[in-house]
């Protein structure tokens, strides 16, 4: 167990390709820490400069009070899950767990015992003598864990691990993952494209953008506190719905609707009168009472809730309306809203 300090750390490829700006991150020990951001953000190359698979272009990589910036990784005491999980095919599952202590020449009874205790946590005693192809997909990932496991590392980190798996496997392994982390109490590093994933598993989310970070937070935080519309758009399914409103004597309007904005909001909002903001309003904001109206196109239901799709005048809106509803394309409903966001138009920013 230990702490890891990201100082600073920006990656330029050798083809002059900037991946990463400035990146800055405390994690305290024990913690679980989700890199989240759409393809090409930089996630995985933050993560390969932390395990040392890339040199770091500037700035500091620091474990345990440790600078181990230039070192190599093999001397950095972390351990790295791919999303491949690249298993040794003619090993079996015991060879697999045990050939990283084998190779630095562990005593034989010491890795016996490492690799039983691993097994053990994941459930995978009785398929200690099986070659990897004998497994299913959800227990092989479960070996590329046991492996980062038995070294006991300083760190684990998670490249997208559970990306080849099935959606049904794909939630039972993140649970699995979040008790494997509740166990161990270990520091780790988890790199996903998943918002669901990173809501779910992290104890703070790093949200990713161009090599940029966007906002660092608890999942609550980015839900609830959004920083910038990037974040407020990538958090949360559905997404946000997202529209151009004037602020006009306590009220957002636009060419559909006109709402009233809380005491709360005319005084946040005062310096924008009579300007355009960005206003968003998540699906489960939506409420099935009010005086805007949505012609309903689409009504999917979830079993616990109904994603009502439709239009407002010339808007497009999205709704996640509690318990089970029957509305049919060319259907009208009234609705409000009753949590709104606003972002400065120019800046993207949050208006806080
Ligand atoms: N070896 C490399 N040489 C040059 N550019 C690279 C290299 N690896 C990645 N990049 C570029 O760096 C940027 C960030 O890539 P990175 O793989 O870190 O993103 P990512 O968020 O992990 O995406 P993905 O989920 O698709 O892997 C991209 O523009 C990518 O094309």
């Amino acid at each position: 167990m230990s702490d890891l300090k990201l100082q600073h750390l920006e990656k330029i490829y050798d083809n002059k390709v900037q991946a990463v700006y400035d990146f800055d991150l405390d994690v305290k020990d024990g913690e679980l820490i989700v890199l989240v951001g759409p393809s090409g953000c930089g996630k995985s190359t933050t993560l390969r400069m932390v395990a040392g698979l890339e040199d770091i272009s500037k700035g500091k990589l620091i474990i345990d009070g440790k600078d181990v910036t230039r070192m190599p990784p093999k001397d950095r005491d972390i351990a790295m899950v791919f999303q491949n999980y690249a298993l040794y095919s003619h090993m079996t599952i015991y060879e697999n767990m045990a050939f990283s202590l084998m190779l630095r020449k562990e005593n034989k009874n010491e890795i016996h015992q490492k690799v039983l205790a691993a097994a053990e946590i994941l459930d995978l005693t009785s398929q200690l003598n099986k070659k990897p192809s004998q497994l299913s997909g959800g227990q092989r990932q479960r070996v590329a864990m046991g492996r980062a496991i038995v070294r006991r590392p300083k760190v684990f980190l998670f490249d997208e691990p559970l990306s080849n798996l099935d959606a049904k496997l794909r939630s039972a392994t993140r649970r699995e993952i979040l008790l494997l982390h509740k166990r161990l109490n270990a520091t780790m590093l988890y790199v996903t494209h998943d918002q669901t994933e990173a809501l779910t598993l992290a104890d703070r989310i790093v949200c990713m953008s161009m090599g940029h970070v966007q906002q660092i937070g608890t999942p609550l935080e980015l839900y609830d506190t959004p920083a910038n519309l990037f974040v407020a758009s990538f958090i949360g399914l559905p997404p946000m719905n997202l529209f151009d409103v004037e602020i006009s004597d306590g009220q957002a309007i636009n060419s559909d609707f006109a709402v009233d904005l809380t005491a709360e909001e005319k005084e946040r909002l005062a310096p924008y009168e009579g300007k355009v903001v960005t206003m968003g309003v998540r699906p489960e904001n939506v409420v099935e009472r009010g005086n805007i109206t949505v012609n309903v196109f689409s009504n999917e239901n979830l079993g616990l809730n109904t994603l009502v799709n439709g239009t407002t005048g010339k808007h497009k809106i999205t709704c996640k309306f509690r318990g089970w509803c029957n509305y049919k394309a060319g259907d009208e409903v009234k609705v409000s809203f009753d949590r709104k966001h606003f972002f400065d138009k120019e800046t993207t920013k949050a208006i806080r």
